[in-house]
């Protein structure tokens, strides 16, 4: 994937047609110009409101006409992004936009898009390391964002993920293209931006090479993760699912808390926090008599013993 925006159109090579889900911010404008200039026709936009800020209808006026001069159709998704009481805003606001962009292609279009574009850059990979490093994140975090993925039928891209954001703008400048500034990425209270402002520029400085190198890091620890991921399938076939506690404790502690991560994960869709996973990689230890309980609360549900194996509910209350 080269590194200018041109570059990496030219070698993209999606099933068409094709959306590009368009915030109006310079990357997906970016990204929309670029794929309606090289597919004339077979480009389609799926813009999300979503109703965070008051200047989200401005957004999507912005998006309708700049569609409109394309002559790409937009589709407006809105979405309700109101985070629940301990998630973060910006996480809330991802998993309801990948949820909208979904549904827009199951709905619109006759079901005929199959594939979508997203515009994260080599920045914005960096600063998914860097945000997973200051979490204290393992493998999966690191790895950051793949290029291309598969989900519900659909097939996701990421082709300017080796584009510097630098370069991105300087494209949309010498084309003389406009884009909607979002007030929130000059806001300090998110991460995400602090490690834009600050990090990057001191990285730039010292290491000029940084993109290219984190990138590098990211795919040796998406490679590691994956023989990671076929490990746990494995041992999972041998513990059974739910996992028989007997044959968890024949594998090593670190093979457990593997199993045990890929069990919650897929058949859950929770994350163990480290406290928790090792509190109960302790009780699968400690656990050698018919009387031992086991109930450790594990993301948004609980882990306990049910007979000889582990078994997972969700609490009462609680919501994906
Ligand atoms: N409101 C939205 N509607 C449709 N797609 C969006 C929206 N917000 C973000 N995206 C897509 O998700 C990608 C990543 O989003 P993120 O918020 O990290 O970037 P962004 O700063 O909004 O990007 P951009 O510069 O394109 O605005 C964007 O590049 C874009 O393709």
């Amino acid at each position: 994937m080269p590194s200018t925006v041109t570059g990496a159109i030219a070698s993209f090579s999606p099933a068409l047609p094709l959306a590009v889900a368009y915030s109006g911010g310079a990357d997906s404008t970016a990204l929309l110009v670029a794929c309606a200039r090289k597919w004339p026709g077979q480009v389609r936009a799926v813009h999300v409101h979503h109703g965070l800020q008051a200047a989200a209808d401005s957004f999507e006026q912005h998006c309708a006409a700049a569609c409109r001069q394309l002559g790409v159709p937009l589709a407006v998704r809105r979405v309700d992004a109101r985070h629940a009481p301990g998630q973060s805003p910006e996480d809330a606001a991802r998993r309801s936009r990948y949820a909208a962009l979904t549904a827009a292609l199951q709905q619109e279009w006759g079901g005929a898009v199959k594939d979508i574009a997203l515009a994260q850059h080599a920045d914005d990979q960096v600063e998914t390391m860097l945000l997973a490093l200051s979490r204290g994140a393992g493998l999966p975090g690191l790895a950051a964002m793949p290029a291309r993925w598969q989900r519900d039928g659909i097939t996701w891209h990421r082709p300017l993920l080796k584009v510097p954001g630098p370069a991105i703008r300087q494209w949309l400048a010498d084309e003389k293209i406009a884009w909607i500034e979002d007030p929130t990425n000059a806001d300090d209270a998110f991460t995400r931006n602090r490690i834009r402002a600050r990090l990057l520029p001191a990285l730039e400085q010292a290491f000029p090479q940084f993109r290219e190198t984190f990138a590098r890091s990211a795919g040796h620890a998406a490679q590691a993760q994956q023989v990671l991921d076929e490990i746990a399938r494995q041992d999972l076939e041998r513990t059974g699912t739910p996992p028989a506690i007997k044959q968890l404790q024949t594998l090593s502690t670190a093979r457990q808390a593997n199993a045990l991560r890929l069990w919650l994960r897929r058949e859950h869709q929770a994350s163990a926090s480290a406290a928790q996973l090792a509190e109960l990689l302790d009780q699968v230890a400690a656990c050698t008599t018919r009387g031992h309980a086991i109930r450790i609360k594990v993301g948004h549900g609980f882990v306990q013993r049910q007979g000889d194996r582990l078994a997972w509910a969700m609490e009462p209350s609680a919501t994906l």
